[in-house]
């Protein structure tokens, strides 16, 4: 039997990337509004009450809203916006962190940001497994294309080649503090300062650490063994991310203007004197968006989690 799909903001941005993964799949069945009908109330309740499974790639408000016309249904649902990421009820659709179990049977899986997948991806297991501190100032340093802004921002860019790099977030209150805190188990959230650079898709979240945040049972190794070592055990047996086990031979990190969808991540560390850099190379549309979602899909149907990615 087919499980039946609907994409609500299947127009957006995405909401098309998941359609384009979703092309060809004969497990699924998608129920699709046409362009008259898919802002359309009740058009969306029914729509949302005869799927299997319906994905939200809609903005916060609009999220929170198809989830009160589920009521009544048996609906389960993967909501791609940051509106349910600590909420309680809802399962944090990281499989990498979380579990794949959890994910397996959950009602409610709520998509990680993307900005917060490679720094969760790099800290998390560090902390559980007792390497780094909880209770440490990290900072994060990022830079996303301009896809990640959704439709607004993809129309700012391309209207104006003249931006360069635009820095933001710049009143600290960035809203993915409170996911990246709470699954990182950490005691402050972060200080974080994202970019958007004139690429489409793309992204590069970098993680400075002085080596003073080390737990101190860890120093009879220089601490890229430790680091890396401690990343590839967590990753072992994942299809998705990987830890490059050979940064020290790498000098820089590019991000291509013309980058193909990519739903992996790629986890990197650094070391310098008495210093490291934790850094996650991801697609934001990928592992960061629509990739994340097709994988919280795969799990929640009993499918291998990497069927119909790109990776
Ligand atoms: N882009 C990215 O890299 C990532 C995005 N996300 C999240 O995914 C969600 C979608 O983002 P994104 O695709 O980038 O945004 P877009 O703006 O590109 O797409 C949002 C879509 O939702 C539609 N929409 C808005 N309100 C309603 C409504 N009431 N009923 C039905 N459809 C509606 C919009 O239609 P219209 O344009 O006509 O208003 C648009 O098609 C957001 O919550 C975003 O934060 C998460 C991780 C990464
Ligand atoms: C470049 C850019 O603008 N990025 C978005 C985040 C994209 C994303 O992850 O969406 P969620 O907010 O749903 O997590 C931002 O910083 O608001």
């Amino acid at each position: 039997m087919t499980t039946r799909i609907f994409i609500d903001g299947a127009a957006g941005t995405t909401g098309l990337e998941i359609r384009d993964r979703l092309a060809g799949r004969s497990e699924f069945d998608l129920i699709v509004l046409d362009e008259g009908h898919r802002k359309d109330e009740a058009a969306r309740r029914e729509a949302l009450h005869e799927a299997d499974i319906a994905i939200l790639c809609l903005p916060d408000a609009a999220a929170m809203e198809a989830v009160a016309l589920t009521k009544g249904s048996k609906t389960r649902i993967i909501d791609a916006s940051s509106a349910h990421r600590v909420a309680d009820g809802w399962t944090y659709g990281f499989p990498e962190l979380v579990g794949h179990d959890k994910i397996a049977g959950a009602q409610f899986v709520s998509n990680p940001g993307c900005y917060p997948t490679g720094f969760l991806a790099l800290i998390a297991p560090l902390v559980r497994a007792e390497i780094l501190e909880p209770d440490w100032p990290y900072t994060v340093n990022a830079v996303s294309g301009y896809s990640g802004g959704g439709n607004a921002l993809i129309g700012r860019f391309e209207d104006d080649p003249t931006i360069a790099f635009r820095a933001y977030g710049l009143g600290l209150d960035h809203k993915h503090l409170p996911e990246m805190q709470k699954y990182a188990g950490l005691g402050l959230a972060p200080v974080f300062s994202p970019a958007v650079v004139p690429a489409h898709r793309g992204m590069i979240v970098d993680v400075p650490i002085s080596l003073d945040v080390i737990c101190d049972d860890h120093f009879e190794e220089p601490a890229v063994n430790v680091l890396t070592s401690a990343l590839q055990k967590h990753y072992a047996d994942s299809q998705v991310v990987k830890v490059n086990s050979n940064s020290s031979e790498l000098s820089e990190l590019l991000l291509r203007q013309d980058a193909e969808p990519w739903d992996g991540m790629t986890l990197y560390v650094f070391e310098g004197d008495y210093q490291a850099r934790l850094v996650a190379r991801l697609d934001n549309l990928g592992k960061g968006a629509s990739g994340a979602a097709i994988q919280n899909l795969n799990i929640m149907c009993g499918l291998p989690e990497t069927t119909g990615l790109r990776l």
